[in-house]
């Protein structure tokens, strides 16, 4: 058992934290943001994440699990510090590292013994060294420092499933001896583990969502000429991903990447390339091509209706994916601006969003508490993000309580067979539009 510490209990932190207590390490998250902490100390998660609140809870009843804003408290008696802050994306499109080298400075001012620092947030390539340095400046003792980059790859949603069978663990460092300990703290996740560079590792990270961003840009881009020479994406997508060298995961076409990762740092790493005197032209296409796919739906329903002045949008998803609260940089939000420049009303819908997004979305958007509330009131649906009960939900109820029944799916989620069951006017990302007037009277049988 190792006495750990994690600065920044955000998504990642607080995630790592619950995780590596459940292991057996004692573990005490910092952060600065004292509602957060309050919240914390109290058992009650400020995300919401499958799994996460069982696992909080237990941990903090075996007495392994701690919160703290003191950031003395929390540092003094650390044998590991994780840096698990933001880094956020800046106006440029380079990563802030402001709140890292503040973390960096608050180790070196508050350790009082040996200490390895673990780099969790995703920072460009020689973050980690800076990081050393800055620590190293601030030490206030003869203290040995030593640092290693440990990218995070959980995905939200799923996230603590993710850190108990996730692909791998890369644990970047030049100390044997520091390598050694973290190897050793990540044993219990059982794992494979790779060793590698402290630069290795900090392209990986990179590399992993740069790449995993093209394959979605990639599938998007035949989506869009699918439309245009009458294949099916979803046929297209089954068939090149039967090849084992491809691979059939992240091959949904749909309305793009969002998120808290893969927009920030697919701009991080051209910066990063820039910064060395390489064009990452191939990057920069699949984020051009994603800002397009985002409003894919609304070039679409405009091109159905003429124009959407006055049309009534429910709004179905407004996470930026399924069982996540999180509304960084949701698909929802550039359509909801786009829909109120085209003269559109917004009903807007999620299971469990409603909050975060009351607090991006435009003032002009109406929410309601229930998908049927949504739907009755709609000309149009828009599927932005398929969560389970909206796909269980929005073909039936748009056949039940709309006049005329017109379905945009940006997520594809019916099979040929499901939308022929419905009376329902469908349109999709790179399929075929299906055409249906006619509409059921059942809504009283609902
Ligand atoms: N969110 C994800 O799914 C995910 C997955 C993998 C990697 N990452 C990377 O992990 C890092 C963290 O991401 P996140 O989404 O958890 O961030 P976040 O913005 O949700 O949380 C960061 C937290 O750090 C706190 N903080 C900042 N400076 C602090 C300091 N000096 N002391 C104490 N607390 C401090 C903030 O108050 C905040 O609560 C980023 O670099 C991100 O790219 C995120
Ligand atoms: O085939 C696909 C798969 C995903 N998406 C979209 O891509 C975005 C990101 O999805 P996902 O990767 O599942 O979620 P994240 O939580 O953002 O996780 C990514 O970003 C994290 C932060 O770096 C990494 O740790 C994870 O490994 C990486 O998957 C979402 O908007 C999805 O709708 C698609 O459009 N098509």
């Amino acid at each position: 058992m190792k006495n750990i510490s994690i600065i920044g209990t955000g998504y990642v932190g607080l995630v790592t934290g619950v995780c590596l207590a459940e292991i057996g390490h004692n573990v005490t998250c910092l952060d600065l943001d004292k509602k957060k902490i309050e919240l914390l100390t109290l058992g009650v998660s400020p995300i919401y994440e499958p799994g996460l609140d069982e696992l909080m809870a237990s941990n903090m009843e075996r007495g392994n699990l701690h919160f703290t804003s003191d950031t003395m408290m929390a540092l003094r008696v650390a044998d590991v510090v994780y840096i698990a802050v933001g880094t956020p994306q800046q106006e440029d499109g380079s990563a802030n590292l402001s709140y890292v080298f503040k973390a960096a400075q608050d180790i070196g001012r508050n350790i009082t013994r040996d200490v390895v620092v673990v780099t969790k947030s995703t920072v460009p390539l020689g973050t980690n060294y800076k990081i050393e340095e800055v620590v190293k400046a601030y030490l206030q003792g003869n203290y040995r420092v030593d640092i290693v980059s440990n990218p995070e790859f959980l995905r939200e949603g799923s996230a603590v499933h993710d850190s108990f069978h996730g692909d791998r663990i890369v644990i970047g460092a030049d100390s044997p001896a520091a390598a050694d300990l973290i190897e050793e703290i990540n044993q219990p996740f059982g794992l494979p583990i790779l060793k590698t560079s402290i630069s290795s590792a900090e392209m990986i990270k990179y590399a992993a969502n740069a790449f995993l961003a093209t394959k979605i840009s990639f599938i998007n881009e035949i989506a869009t000429l699918s439309e245009k020479v009458g294949s099916d994406i979803v046929e297209v997508a089954k068939g090149i991903g039967k090849d084992a060298r491809i691979g059939s995961k992240f091959l949904d076409a749909g309305i793009g990447f969002g998120g808290s990762c893969f927009p920030k740092d697919t701009r991080a790493l051209v910066k990063i390339s820039e910064a060395v005197d390489h064009d990452f032209r191939l990057l920069k296409s699949v984020i051009e091509i994603n800002d397009r796919q985002k409003t894919a739906l609304v070039k679409k329903a405009k091109e159905r209706f003429g124009s959407l002045k006055g049309k009534r949008v429910a709004l179905l998803g407004l996470a930026f994916k399924p069982n996540t609260d999180d509304m960084r940089e949701a698909a929802s939000i550039s359509i909801s601006k786009r829909l109120l420049e085209e003269g559109a009303e917004i009903i807007a819908y999620d299971p469990i969003a409603i909050e975060n997004a009351k607090k991006v979305l435009p003032p002009e958007v109406q929410f309601v508490e229930q998908i049927e509330d949504a739907i009755k009131k709609a000309d149009v649906v828009f599927i932005v993000t398929e969560w389970e009960e909206i796909v269980n939900k929005a073909l039936i109820l748009s056949s039940l309580f709309m006049e005329k029944p017109i379905l945009f799916d940006g997520r594809n989620c019916y099979t040929e067979e499901e939308i022929k069951q419905y009376p329902v006017e469908y349109i999709a990302i790179g399929r075929k539009p299906i055409k249906k007037t006619a509409s059921l009277s059942a809504a009283a049988s609902y």
